[in-house]
């Protein structure tokens, strides 16, 4: 990194040792004096290496002066603050900053500087408030060379029974706190019923008062949230969204995602983790990350958006057998998925597809999607050329779809990752999260050991694409028509919301005479269980943004700043 010329430099305590403190308009650094002199080490963040330490400016959550009479840092006891005018600890403020702990985890640590000037406390602390300020009004490029722009404003919507219920609870006491301390302001609704979210952020919410919508709890609240501010959008620019034709417009807002769910993959794929303060963090220093939507039409008709995992045959029939097991928590999926294993039921149906072309490598390429992915900023300047040229692109011209019939186990389509904690890599490790496709997974009719080894291979090092029955393809629109055709009775049961198990046992009870499996299965739409099966998915190109910056690369969480040098 080039070096930034010093906006200020002084003789700070830290813990009653001094320190030389500096800052410039990317880096904060404080440097133990005196074991600098025995060493001349390079400053390095996180680990107190040689008695030095950086921060960038762009991971600063706040800066406060400390109050006279607050606890003394090192004993937690409560101090009479000497008076001495000689006294270099009586004038101290505080620094709030990002720290990397366990994998992909962040943490608001603090650091509180003390000098015997109040004048020179004042200048330090005005000073870091007005590089924080900067980094919005300049959009200066910060420390990883992206844009950040910090919220400043957020709705919140909480599902307060999400996961193990427990959404309200980690909001208030983890996330509410580190929000205030960044002076962020926020308006948060606990929702009453399912749709009340999406509903409210459709029609009524008044979206020009805030930068940014958070939702905590799992995939299935973060799909609610996605829907009402991607209906809306379209909403307010005239699109169609039963037209599959239509581009869509993206949306103006950013989500920030406070995992408190079940699967949450969403979260788990775009951060690294599922931690709600690492998210928290995320959403403070203004991240930024691109995603793809998938849409789901029957017909003419929209179905729904998707952003993880549409899957057909063992995760839909995982989804409609969980959905009457709520009560069980995220156990659920464990308990219906050996369940859905034993049952080892295949679909018939015919998938076709329109490829992926370009240099948008294949789901079986190693290339994974990672901060700052060069697939994805491809994309996004080749999504801007096709806009000003008003093209369509080459293969959407020519009709190149391929063609696939066959017995499946599952269709899954992953337009991310989808890792999640019971699958880190997961499903399709070299998805993009903001590419504009979707890896087409086909899990042909195989034996339940076969199976199982594939599952397996979800958890573990090796590739899950390395079966003679699985194949894997990079795409950009799909279709898939079960072999047997849906009848209307079936869409009007699911339709007027008779899914799991009384759909089942209605199927059950019509094949009971022939002694046969049912014929066809559900869509698992992000957790949602489609009214159809008969779909056409078109995805589109970075259609909402998140507040996270996708997974850092390994080196990053494990020294970030080993260049940090100020
Ligand atoms: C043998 C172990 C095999 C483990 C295989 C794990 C693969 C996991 C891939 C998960 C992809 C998840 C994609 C995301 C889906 C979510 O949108 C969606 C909604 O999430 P929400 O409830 O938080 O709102 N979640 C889901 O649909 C849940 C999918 C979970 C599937 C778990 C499957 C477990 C399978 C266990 C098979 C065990 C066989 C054992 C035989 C003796
Ligand atoms: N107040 C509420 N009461 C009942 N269901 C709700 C409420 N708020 C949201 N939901 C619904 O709960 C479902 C599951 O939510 P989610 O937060 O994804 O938890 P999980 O990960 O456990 O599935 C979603 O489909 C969402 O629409
Ligand atoms: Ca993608």
């Amino acid at each position: 990194m080039e070096k930034q010329s010093r906006l200020l430099c002084s003789e700070l305590c830290v813990q009653r040792r001094l320190y030389e403190v500096t800052l410039n308009c990317a880096i904060l650094a404080w440097k133990d004096i005196q074991i600098a002199k025995k060493h001349t080490g390079r400053a390095i963040y996180g680990a107190v290496k040689a008695g030095s330490s950086c921060v960038p400016v762009c991971e600063i959550i706040a800066v406060q002066e400390k109050d006279d009479d607050t606890p003394c840092k090192n004993t937690g006891k409560w101090q009479k603050v000497p008076q001495s005018p000689a006294d270099p600890c009586q004038h101290a403020f505080t620094v709030f900053y990002v720290e990397r702990t366990r994998q992909h985890c962040w943490w608001c640590s603090n650091v509180t500087f003390h000098c015997s000037d109040h004048s020179l406390c004042l200048l330090w602390v005005q000073t870091i408030r007005e590089q924080l300020a900067l980094l919005n009004s300049e959009r200066r490029v910060n420390y990883y060379h992206t844009f950040a722009n910090r919220p400043k404003s957020l709705l919140v919507y909480i599902n307060p029974y999400g996961g193990k219920q427990r959404g309200k609870q980690i909001y208030d006491h983890k996330v509410a706190p580190i929000f205030s301390r960044a002076s962020i302001s926020t308006d948060v609704i606990v929702t009453e019923r399912a749709n009340h979210a999406r509903d409210h952020l459709k029609t009524e919410a008044d979206l020009k008062k805030y930068d940014g919508v958070v939702c905590v709890g799992g995939d299935g609240m973060f799909s609610e949230i996605m829907h009402g501010l991607v209906s809306r959008t379209q909403q307010e620019a005239g699109v169609d969204e039963n037209s599959m034709e239509e581009t869509l417009m993206p949306c103006g807002l950013r989500i920030g995602i406070i995992p408190a769910g079940s699967t949450d993959c969403i979260c788990y794929a775009t951060v690294g983790s599922n931690d709600p303060v690492t998210s928290a963090l995320h959403i403070i220093v203004g991240d930024s990350q691109a995603m793809d939507i998938c849409s789901v039409h029957n017909e003419d008709r929209f179905l729904r958006y998707s952003v993880s995992l549409l899957g057909y045959g063992f995760y839909g029939d995982v989804l409609t057998d969980s959905e009457r097991k709520r009560w069980m928590g995220p156990a659920r999926y464990d308990i219906s998925g050996v369940k859905t294993f034993l049952s080892h039921r295949y679909y018939e149906g015919t998938v076709s597809f329109l490829p992926a072309e370009g240099n948008l490598g294949s789901p079986r390429d190693k290339m994974q999607c990672r901060t700052g992915c060069s697939v994805c900023r491809q994309s996004s300047s080749d999504k801007l050329v096709s806009k000003n040229e008003d093209s369509v692109s080459d293969a959407e011209c020519q009709d190149t779809w391929t063609v696939i019939r066959g017995k499946f186990l599952a269709i899954n389509a992953a337009s991310m990752s989808c890792a999640c904690p019971r699958s880190p890599k997961g499903l399709s490790p070299s998805a993009h999260l903001a590419d504009g496709t979707t890896d087409l997974i086909l899990v042909r009719k195989c034996s339940r050991l076969d199976f199982l080894r594939h599952l397996l291979r979800h958890t573990n090092k090796d590739d899950q694409f390395d079966h003679s029955f699985v194949e894997v393809y990079r795409v950009k629109q799909f279709r898939f028509s079960p072999r047997y055709q849906e009848c209307d009775s079936e869409v009007d049961l699911r339709e007027s919301g008779v899914t799991g198990k009384r759909f089942l046992s209605q199927i059950c009870r019509e094949h009971r005479a022939c002694g046969c499996m049912p014929s066809q299965s559900n869509w698992n739409c992000d957790g949602e269980i489609l009214p159809h099966t008969a779909i056409q998915v078109r995805v589109h190109c970075q259609l909402i943004k998140l507040f996270a910056r996708g997974i850092e690369e390994q080196q990053v969480f494990e020294d970030p700043y080993a260049h940090c040098a100020i």
